[in-house]
């Protein structure tokens, strides 16, 4: 699905990602974990063409991502709220994003339906422009948003932070029948070991920008990186 070549990001002198080759297979659930300023969401904004590298490339399907758009009918996203459109409420919200991808008014509100339980009474019906939900709300949105156009690949940018517990279970729960019923190819990353380990069947261990580990996850993979986060 995704071939990373030899791709570097430098700010004020500092290289601040620096993978010389990696590939994301079909349907794998990968979690990008590493402490703060590791590099994640630099590597991600490269996977979009949201920033560009300094050198190399990000291939989707075989072509680069800076030099064709295909990849956007395939590809969703939820980096950060720049994603949502602040002064619009949540429905008029779904529903602009619905007509990007030609979906009419009725076919957006049953796609809604199946969120009822992952909105949890809080998303829809409050009356409310999306600036003025709490950022758990507000991630709730951009996820559903994302989800809307079908992808074949998903990347969440720490998904599960500023949910509550509840609503990370059900996050979870979503994740896991995603890959199972659309083979979904997902990149997630994410602070919260158990819950990455958990979802994820493969986790790449980024630092300073390199990648430090890269290995499928087992009954052991959690306490590694505990082991590895407490040195
Ligand atoms: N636009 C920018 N200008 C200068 N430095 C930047 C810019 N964007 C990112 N950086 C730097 O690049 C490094 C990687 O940042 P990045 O946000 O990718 O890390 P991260 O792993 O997502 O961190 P966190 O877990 O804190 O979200 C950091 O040192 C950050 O300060």
């Amino acid at each position: 699905m995704l071939e990373i070549r030899n791709l570097q990001k430098h700010y004020g002198g500092r290289t601040v990602v620096n993978i010389p080759d990696l590939t994301i297979r079909d349907g794998e659930t990968i979690g990008l974990v590493g402490n703060n300023g590791a590099g994640k969401t630099t590597l991600f904004r490269m996977l979009l063409d949201l920033i560009r590298p300094d050198a190399g490339e990000v291939l989707s399907k075989n072509e680069n991502v800076a030099s064709t758009d295909k990849w956007k009918d395939y590809t969703a996203s939820y980096l950060d709220e720049g994603f949502l459109i602040d002064y619009l409420t949540p429905e008029e919200y779904f529903m602009f994003i619905g007509s990007l991808h030609n979906l009419s008014a009725a076919h957006v509100a049953d796609y809604l339906k199946q969120y009822e339980e992952f909105f949890n009474g809080e998303i829809l019906n409050r009356g409310k422009y999306i600036r003025d939900f709490s950022k758990g709300n507000q991630n709730k949105v951009g996820i559903a948003a994302a989800l809307m156009q079908k992808p074949e690949l998903l990347i969440l940018d720490e998904p599960f932070a500023n949910l509550d517990p509840t609503t990370q279970i059900r996050l979870k729960t979503l994740i896991k029948s995603l890959k199972a019923t659309h083979r979904l190819t997902t990149l997630i990353s994410s602070h919260d070991l158990n819950h990455v380990t958990d979802v994820c069947d493969r986790i790449i261990l980024l630092e300073k920008g390199v990648v430090i580990k890269d290995f499928k996850t087992d009954e052991n993979t959690l306490k590694e990186l505990e082991a590895y986060f407490s040195e």
